[in-house]
């Protein structure tokens, strides 16, 4: 479970680019953040596994406050957290399994991590990983010979292969076409519910939001004004939203 309570955050120490968010994502569940373009989005995911260094507030993962971790600490807790970025940050000339065993490089020592030393149970793991989202046959192809919907399913796979609580995504879908958009929301979709695994997405795109997520959170000038279900958001929930100044009170804000 990830409970974030009271976030906030100034990256000049004058204005507020996150006041006071708060929310939650249960374990088997999809959750999606959108908003407009400068909203915080990403500024809350990088906050969340403290990429950045936030101002106030708790961020916790079950039950603990990743803001409260020494430097080893947080390495570890990390391990439980998996990225997907809308430019997949792959390294292009390594092949698709080795991209993926790259997603335990955090569990290992400086020394097996520098030689990319990988046990044969953790190879094993990899290819089933490669197999289940779909790319079992691209194993051995080099990572700049795929399509951005591959690429980014073989994110998803190193994403994977740390065993993750928490899949925090950041536009995952921005650089893909229809078809890969909806292959990679629902394979992210089925991982939640088959995994026990919380997935958090930044979305530009409401429609997608409206179809895939449990719970969607909307984002406007660094506070959330929006906490509720795809259901409850309508197109006057999503205007305020996109709006320029938004009213928190006129639509459901249950956090
Ligand atoms: N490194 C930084 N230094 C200073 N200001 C920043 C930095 N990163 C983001 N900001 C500012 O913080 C605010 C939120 O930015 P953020 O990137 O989180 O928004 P976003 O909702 O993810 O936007 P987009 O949808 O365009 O990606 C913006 O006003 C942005 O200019």
């Amino acid at each position: 479970m990830l409970t974030v309570n009271h976030l906030a955050k100034s990256y000049d120490g004058e204005k507020k680019n996150l006041t006071d968010v708060s929310f939650q994502v249960a374990p088997s569940e999809v959750a999606v953040i959108i908003g407009p373009s400068g909203a915080g989005k990403t500024t809350i995911l990088r906050s969340l596994n403290q990429l950045i260094k936030d101002d106030d507030g708790e961020i916790l993962l079950d039950d603990v406050d990743l803001r409260q971790l020494n430097r080893a600490e947080l390495r570890r807790a990390r391990c439980q957290i998996g990225m997907i970025f809308q430019n997949y940050n792959l390294i292009e000339p390594l092949t698709a399994l080795e991209n993926v065993l790259h997603g335990c490089l955090g569990t290992k020592s400086n020394l097996a991590g520098m030689f990319s030393l990988y046990r044969n149970s953790e190879k094993l793991e990899a290819l089933q990983l490669l197999q289940k989202v779909g790319l079992g046959d691209f194993a051995y192809q080099q990572c700049r010979s795929l399509s951005g919907g591959q690429k980014q399913r073989v994110g998803i796979a190193r994403a994977l292969m740390q065993h993750p609580k928490l899949i925090l995504c950041d536009e995952p879908i921005a650089s893909l076409d229809p078809k890969s958009t909806r292959t990679v929301m629902t394979l992210l979709r089925d991982l939640a519910v088959n995994d026990g695994i919380s997935v958090l997405i930044n979305l530009h795109q409401v429609d997608i939001a409206r179809e895939f997520a449990d719970h969607v959170i909307g984002i406007n000038q660094g506070t959330v004004v929006f906490d509720d279900s795809p259901a409850a958001l309508t197109d006057t929930a999503v205007a305020n939203i996109y709006r320029k100044q938004p009213v928190a009170e006129e639509v459901g804000v249950n956090g």
